[in-house]
């Protein structure tokens, strides 16, 4: 957020959720569920028969998740796009979400195209804000999403076993590698709208169910996610083939070979899914095969040269 506003008479905190909040969903079906929305003490909602919930909460921050200086419409689609991952990597289909709003002070351009490109994602992904919370403070935005899935199917990151594929639903790297860019004054270009508009693999995850024996979505970098995959498997290993890494050439093409690497391998804010797969399962269209799954601990990568050189799990960390 760089502006101040300029109203003289900033809106109050309802007519300002009345204004920007209130929104009707675009999508046939969209909101059915939801009994009472924004307004009351709380949200009244229908949980659908015979599906279990499935809930995530993600904050983002000005300055540590999204730029200062990143438009107001990208931060509102951001800021969903990585709950939604979270659901797409439980294979739940989005229903409903709560969001959680601290803003520096009333400046209705930015709210209006905060709202404008949350809405963008929240009405292509079927799912309806029932509700959130409006406090002052600096910029911080935190999203619960609420999900569904048919009873016992979600996808977990405790099932993969030795002998299965790693798979990932597209490139890696993009995301950070555009954060890099950003940083150094560039506004456009592929790498940047990976950055600023992260695509959750919904469709992918829901395609998953019954498929796939552990999934995860990358936020924190390849290694560091696949590591919580292993050790929710009962600390099992892999082996990364670096001829198989996905890339984008044309993203990447301003790195060299290490920093593609290390983009590829530990860059962070991907938000592609992870999963892991049995050898009899066909591998989904756009996926890519990047190892196995083994018994020994630990994240092993097999070069180019064909040589095994053991990695840490090393991505991003808050601390
Ligand atoms: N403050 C918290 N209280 C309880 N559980 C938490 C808290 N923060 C994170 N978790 C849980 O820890 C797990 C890992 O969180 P996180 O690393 O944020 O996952 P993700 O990358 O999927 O967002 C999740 O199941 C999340 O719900
Ligand atoms: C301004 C800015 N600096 C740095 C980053 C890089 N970054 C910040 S948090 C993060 C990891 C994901 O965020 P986290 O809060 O750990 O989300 P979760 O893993 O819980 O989904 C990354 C790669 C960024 N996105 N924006
Ligand atoms: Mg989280």
């Amino acid at each position: 957020m760089t502006s101040a506003s300029s109203s003289d008479n900033p809106l109050d905190e309802f007519s300002l959720i009345r204004r920007y909040f209130h929104h009707q969903p675009h999508h046939a079906g969209q909101g059915d569920s939801v009994s009472m929305g924004p307004g009351d003490d709380a949200a009244i909602l229908i949980p659908p028969p015979g599906q279990q919930l499935v809930m995530t909460q993600d904050t983002s921050l000005e300055g540590r998740h999204f730029p200062a200086d990143m438009a107001a419409a990208d931060v509102g689609y951001r800021c969903l796009a990585v709950n939604l991952s979270d659901l797409a990597a439980m294979g739940a289909c989005p229903l409903w979400f709560l969001l959680s709003l601290t803003l520096p002070e009333v400046d209705e351009d930015w709210l209006a195209g905060f709202s404008h490109g949350m809405f963008e994602l929240a009405d292509a992904a079927g799912i309806a804000l029932v509700g959130g919370d409006i406090t002052r403070g600096p910029l911080a935005v935190s999203i619960q999403a609420t999900g569904a899935v048919p009873a016992g199917q979600a996808l977990r990151r405790s099932g993969a076993r030795a002998g299965e594929r790693i798979c990932l639903g597209g490139v890696t790297g993009a995301g950070l590698h555009g954060l890099h860019l950003w940083q150094q004054g560039r506004r456009d270009g592929p790498a940047i709208d990976h950055f600023r508009r992260p695509q959750p693999q919904l469709e992918l995850g829901q395609s998953l169910r019954k498929r796939a024996s552990a999934c995860i979505d990358i936020s924190d970098g390849v290694l560091a996610d696949l590591n919580h995959v292993l050790d929710a498997s009962g600390g099992l290993g892999a082996q990364l083939d670096e001829a198989a890494l996905p890339l984008d050439a044309a993203i990447l093409s301003d790195c060299d070979h290490q920093e593609q690497r290390r983009l590829q391998l530990q860059g962070g804010d991907d938000y592609v899914l992870l999963f892991t797969l049995a050898t009899d399962e066909p591998i989904p269209a756009g996926c890519h095969v990047i190892g196995h799954i083994e018994e020994a601990p630990g994240i092993r990568l097999k070069t180019m040269a064909g040589e095994i050189r053991s990695l840490s799990a090393k991505g991003w960390q808050h601390f």
